[in-house]
Order: structure tokens, then C-alpha cells, then sequence
């Protein structure tokens, strides 16, 4: 995957621990400091055994016993004292460390989440960003814990070596470079060898799954039946012996090759030791160097090699991760709209341009006034188009929707119909023109308002698995506990039966004990949804896509109920339900064709005639001679 450098994984890693910091600056500053510190304390703690040892190494000489133990004791508190210390701050460490990841990630998930509320609804609908957003959330979800946990490992092991080299260079500088040039090598080519590994493991498991599959392919009653009858077996096992022999071969290839890495490394650690051990003891000669130092640094060289090696597993594993790390942190930093490019614009991007950056929530602080009693609601020369596409959905766009009308809006696929719906619901904004609720522009109003006077069933109604209370009472949340409210509502939209009467019985397949429902049974309980809401304009697109014949009828007796003092559009392809709406609006190719009642349309034959007549002849006998449409 190509990254961009202002994402670099150290960047990335950088910028998620200052989001974590500014949240929680007192337990993030400790989660910090104390492997910091683990680090820093290892210089006092190896000083003190240097002094010890060349104590004790220097002889007793003309001193007594009382005067020898008198000079010791400094260095055995400074001894016993660093290792308290670096008990207790192991202690706090893992105290602060599950604290912090287990809250990082909520505040994370958070973050992604409250983004996600804010981000226009046709940018949310662009795949590629919603793809960005699912994989942000993940990350955030199930991965970060694990990153965090990569992170704070490799800060350890970077602050503990950090200590053991100041060590080596106080002893002497030479050291000191010798032990970085060793470590600098050993690291590289113990990481190169676990990455090797683990992408190997990666595409074993594949071929892995794919060896047990045929193996179990062959050994299933039903296929030896049939491999038999046909003469295949014997190809079959050829097959999984050719990938089982692969992974073994590619397996063995990779542990001869870890193991060849090791010895260059053992050999690289092995000459650096005797070089700095050779080097001191030509300085022990010259009388710069006690046998103190010589002890200290052969314990902080071959303590250093062990890093070395414990320090690919967690740079392996956030190489890895770093795809996911850049989609976090890449969704939490960039505005949505910067992914679109010139022209792509959405009305609510302009308005943020219009406004500056916090262009939205100005706006619609602005934007505050009531809307009209009446809704009449206008399109004026409305124009949409998706951020992306080039071409508009939707065109010149004029269409008024009277106050207690009822409008079918009709057409093939991909007309436009839904996108339109979209713009009457202020779901999106128009591209150019404006929709205005009596005489008002819908981004003057106010949203809250708004949203009250509006109520809606989608195509892709969503189902609460929870109880049919809530899939009722989500329309509105409080008359929830209003028995009576939620059973008219679901009288209207013809799913009184559905949970046998009882409110709180649950549906779907989360919890134990629901009770998956039908296609339509959803659907009639998406309708009772948007029925619960005493909203003066009424959107149903495609409300009876899920539902049999006599449901369809059913929830079309309730319909004129459902109707009654509202305005109403409802988008439907059985063009049987049509007749009965006030006017019929027709959209081709994202502009309106036509428009009237049934009777005008039919009378002028129009394409709406055509296509009623296309499905009306499905209905007809065949011997009535009615022919084909
Ligand atoms: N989120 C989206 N991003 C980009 N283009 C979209 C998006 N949604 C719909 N479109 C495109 O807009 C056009 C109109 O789609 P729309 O869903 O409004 O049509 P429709 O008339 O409701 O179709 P159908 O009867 O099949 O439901 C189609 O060409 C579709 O590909």
C-alpha cells in the first residue's frame, strides 16, 4: 500500500499518542515516564556495582573492616534503592498500562464515532470512504489495544537500551559506538528474518486452509462418492499433497534461514563483545580501567544483544499494523471533504468554504427559523450530483408538493427516485437550486424542527434487533412507553400481529430467544415506525417492496389512515398504487418526464401508460386477448 509521508508510521504513532495525551494528560504523562525512567535507572544502579566491585577488587589494602563497610554502604543503598524503584514503577507501569489502553480505545472508537455523525450523508455513502471509515473503526476497535501495547513495548526496550549505551559510553565512548554499531546490525538483521516469517506465516495460512480443505474434501462421504464414480481421487490428493509439500518445503526454507540470520548475529555480538573486552583490558593496562568496568559493561553489552533481539517482535508486529494505524489516524486528522477532489464539492463542503472551517455548525446555527404550518414544499431548478461522479443524478429539477397532497413518484431504476427523496428529507442539499419549505430554504431552518416535521420508511429499512417496541418506538422515543400510541402506529402499518401482541418480545437474531422476522414483517414494522411520528410530510420509498399480495392490500387500507392531513410521496414500481395518488410524477434520466394524474397520463399516453400497461399485462388472461404491452 502506497503511504504518503506525511502519514509515516512514526508520524502516525506520534500523532495517536498526543490525541491519548490531550484526553488523559496525568495517566498518559506516567504511561510515558515510567519506562523513561525503568531506562534512566539503570545508570545509577550499574554506577553503584562498578563502585562495589572495584571496591572489594581494589583489596582491603592497610583498611579495616569497619572503614571498608563503611565505604560500601553507599553503592549497596544505591543498589537496593534502584531496585525498588524499578519494582515499583513495574508495578505502576502495569497499572497505568491495561487503565490507558482499555481507555484509549474508547476514546478512540469516540472520536471515529462522533466524525462519523458529522460527515455529510452522500459523502458517508461513497464507498471508498465508507471502507476508510469501517477500517478506522475497526482499528480503533479491536486493533489499537494492540497497537498501544506494540508501541509502549518498543518505548521500553528503546528507553532500557538507551540506558545500558549511556553505561557503555560513560565506561568509554569506544564502547559506546561499538555497542550501537552491534546493536544498529544485530537489529536490522533479526527484523529483516521475523518479517520474512511472519508474511510466510500469513500466506501458510491460506495454503493451510486451503491443505484442510482438501483433505477434508477427501475424506466426506459425498465426495468419495462422486471422485470415485468419476476417477478423481486419486487427483484430489495429488492436489493437497502439492500444497501440503509447498508449506513444508517453504517452512523448512524459512527456519534454515533463521537460523543461518542467528549465527551471523550470534558472530557480529560475539566480536563486538571480544572487541570492547580486548579494548578495555588494553586500557586496564594502561591503568584507566578497573575491573568494575570491565563486569559492568560485559553485563550491559550482552543485556543490550538481548534487547536487540526482543525488539523485532514489536517493530515487526507495527510494521504490520501500520496500514490500520495511517486509517486511524488519517480519518481522525483530515476533514472528510478533503478526499474529494476540484469539483467535487458537496453543498455541504461549499457551505464550509462559505463559512470557514466550522462553516457547518455556523451555518446551521444560523440556520433557525421554524418551519411553516402548512409545508409546501418547493424544488426550484434543483441540480444534485455525487462528490465524485461527473455527471449530475439529478437536473433541473421543479416540483411543489401541496400541503395534504399525495404524490407517487414513478420511474425505472436508477432515475433519480431515492436521491430525490434524499433532498426532500434534507438528507442531502442540492448541488445547485434550493428546496424550501413554505417559501423558506431548507438550510434556514431550523434542523431540529425540521426533522420533527418530517418521517420517512427507506428502501433499506434497518431492523432493530431488539424488541418490536423499540422498532416502533425508535420513531419516536418518547412515546416509546405509550402502549397505546405504538399499537395505533403499528395498526397503520399493518404489523399489530407481529410479536403476537406482546410489545416487548424480542426479534431478530442477537439475543437468545428472539424471534427472527420475514422481509415484510421488518418492512411493516419500519412503516409503524414512521407512522408513530405526527409529522407533516410522509416519505415512504418503495414501502411495499418486501410484502406479499395481501399484506400489500392490508397496509394499503391503512395507507389512507396513514395519510390523513399530511403530505405524502411515496416512490413505488408496482404502479398499481399510483392510481390512487393525487398526481404522479415521472423521472427519467435524474429530470422530471412528466407529470399528472392517472387518468391524464394514461389519456395522453405517456410513458407512464407504457409501463403501467408493461405491468398490467401480467395480471390480464391471457385469453382476454389483452395482449402484450
Ligand atoms: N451514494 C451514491 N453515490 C454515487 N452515486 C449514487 C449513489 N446513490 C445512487 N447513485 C447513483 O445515482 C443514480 C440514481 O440512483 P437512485 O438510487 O436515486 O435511483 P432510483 O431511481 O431510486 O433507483 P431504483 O429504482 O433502482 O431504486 C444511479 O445512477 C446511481 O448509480
Amino acid at each position: 500500500m502506497k503511504r504518503s509521508s506525511r502519514y509515516s508510521l512514526g508520524r502516525c504513532m506520534m500523532l495517536l499518542v498526543y490525541r491519548i495525551w490531550r484526553a488523559m494528560p496525568v495517566l498518559a504523562s506516567v504511561w510515558l515516564a515510567v519506562p523513561l525512567l525503568l531506562g534512566l535507572l539503570l545508570v545509577p544502579g550499574f554506577a553503584a556495582q562498578r563502585e562495589l566491585i572495584d571496591l572489594f577488587t581494589g583489596g582491603i589494602g592497610g583498611k579495616s573492616w569497619t572503614e571498608m563497610l563503611a565505604l560500601a554502604w553507599q553503592p549497596v543503598v544505591v543498589i537496593a534503592a534502584v531496585a525498588m524503584l524499578r519494582s515499583s514503577l513495574s508495578a505502576l507501569d502495569q497499572m497505568t498500562d491495561s487503565g490507558l489502553k482499555d481507555r484509549a480505545s474508547m476514546l478512540l472508537q469516540a472520536e471515529v464515532h462522533a466524525k462519523a455523525v458529522g460527515v455529510p450523508l452522500e459523502r458517508m455513502e461513497q464507498a471508498g470512504y465508507y471502507d476508510r471509515l469501517d477500517r478506522a473503526n475497526q482499528a480503533a476497535r479491536s486493533e489499537l489495544f494492540d497497537i498501544l501495547q506494540n508501541g509502549i513495548a518498543l518505548l521500553r526496550l528503546l528507553f532500557e537500551f538507551a540506558g545500558l549505551l549511556v553505561v557503555c559510553w560513560l565506561a568509554d565512548p569506544v564502547v559506546g559506538v561499538i555497542l550501537a554499531f552491534v546493536f544498529t546490525v544485530s537489529f536490522a538483521i533479526r527484523l529483516e528474518a521475523d518479517m520474512v516469517k511472519r508474511r510466510l506465516n500469513r500466506e501458510l495460512t491460506f495454503s493451510g486452509r486451503y491443505s484442510d480443505y482438501l483433505r477434508s474434501a477427501a475424506v466426506q462421504p459425498a465426495t468419495v462418492k462422486e471422485l470415485r464414480l468419476f476417477g478423481s481421487m486419486s487427483y484430489l490428493i495429488g492436489k493437497w499433497h502439492a500444497v501440503t509439500e509447498q508449506a513444508v518445503t517453504l517452512r523448512g526454507d524459512a527456519n534454515r534461514r533463521e537460523i543461518r540470520h542467528g549465527i551471523v548475529v550470534s558472530a557480529v555480538q560475539i566480536a563486538g563483545l571480544f572487541a570492547s573486552i580486548v579494548w578495555l583490558v588494553l586500557q586496564m593496562k594502561a591503568g584507566t580501567f578497573t575491573a568494575g568496568t570491565l563486569v559492568v559493561v560485559f553485563q550491559a553489552m550482552r543485556q543490550a544483544y538481548g534487547i536487540s533481539g526482543r525488539m523485532a517482535w514489536p517493530v515487526g508486529k507495527l510494521y504490520l499494523q501500520s496500514a490500520k494505524i495511517t486509517d486511524l489516524v488519517r480519518y481522525l486528522h483530515e476533514p472528510p471533504e478533503t478526499e474529494a477532489g476540484a469539483g467535487e464539492r458537496t453543498g455541504a463542503a461549499e457551505r464550509r468554504e462559505r463559512y470557514g472551517p466550522d462553516g457547518a455548525s455556523a451555518a446551521e446555527s444560523r440556520s433557525s427559523q421554524v418551519p411553516g404550518e402548512e409545508g409546501c414544499i418547493v424544488f426550484d431548478q434543483v441540480e444534485f450530483r455525487y462528490p465524485g461522479a461527473s455527471q449530475p443524478v439529478l437536473r433541473n429539477i421543479r416540483l411543489e408538493l401541496k400541503p395534504g397532497e399525495t404524490v407517487a413518484l414513478v420511474g425505472g431504476n436508477g432515475a433519480g427516485k431515492s436521491t430525490l427523496v434524499r433532498l426532500l428529507l434534507g438528507l442531502y442539499e442540492p448541488t445547485s437550486g434550493q428546496v424550501t419549505w413554505d417559501g423558506t430554504d431548507y438550510r434556514e431552518l431550523d434542523r431540529e424542527l425540521f426533522r420533527e416535521s418530517v418521517s420517512a420508511a427507506f428502501q433499506d429499512y434497518v431492523r432493530y434487533e431488539t424488541t418490536v417496541r423499540d422498532n416502533v418506538g425508535f420513531g419516536r422515543p418518547d412515546l416509546l412507553n405509550d402502549d397505546d400510541s405504538v399499537r395505533l402506529a403499528m395498526r397503520a402499518g399493518g404489523a399489530e400481529r407481529i410479536g403476537g401482541g406482546d410489545l416487548d418480545s424480542r426479534v431478530g437474531l442477537v439475543t437468545e430467544g428472539a424471534r427472527e422476522l420475514s422481509g415484510g414483517q421488518w418492512q411493516r414494522l419500519a412503516i409503524s415506525r414512521a407512522a408513530i411520528r405526527p409529522a407533516r410530510l410522509l416519505v415512504l420509498d418503495e414501502p411495499t417492496a418486501a410484502l406479499d399480495p395481501q399484506h400489500e392490500q392490508e397496509l394499503y387500507r391503512s395507507f389512507r389512515e396513514l395519510s390523513r392531513g399530511r403530505t405524502v410521496l411515496f416512490v413505488s414500481h408496482r404502479l398499481g398504487w399510483a392510481r390512487y395518488a393525487d398526481r404522479i410524477v415521472v423521472l427519467r434520466d435524474g429530470a422530471i418526464a412528466e407529470e399528472g394524474t392517472h387518468e391524464a397520463l394514461m389519456a395522453a399516453d405517456s410513458c407512464y401508460a407504457a409501463m403501467f400497461r408493461a405491468q398490467a399485462w401480467w395480471y390480464c388472461d391471457e385469453r382476454g386477448g389483452k395482449g402484450q404491452p
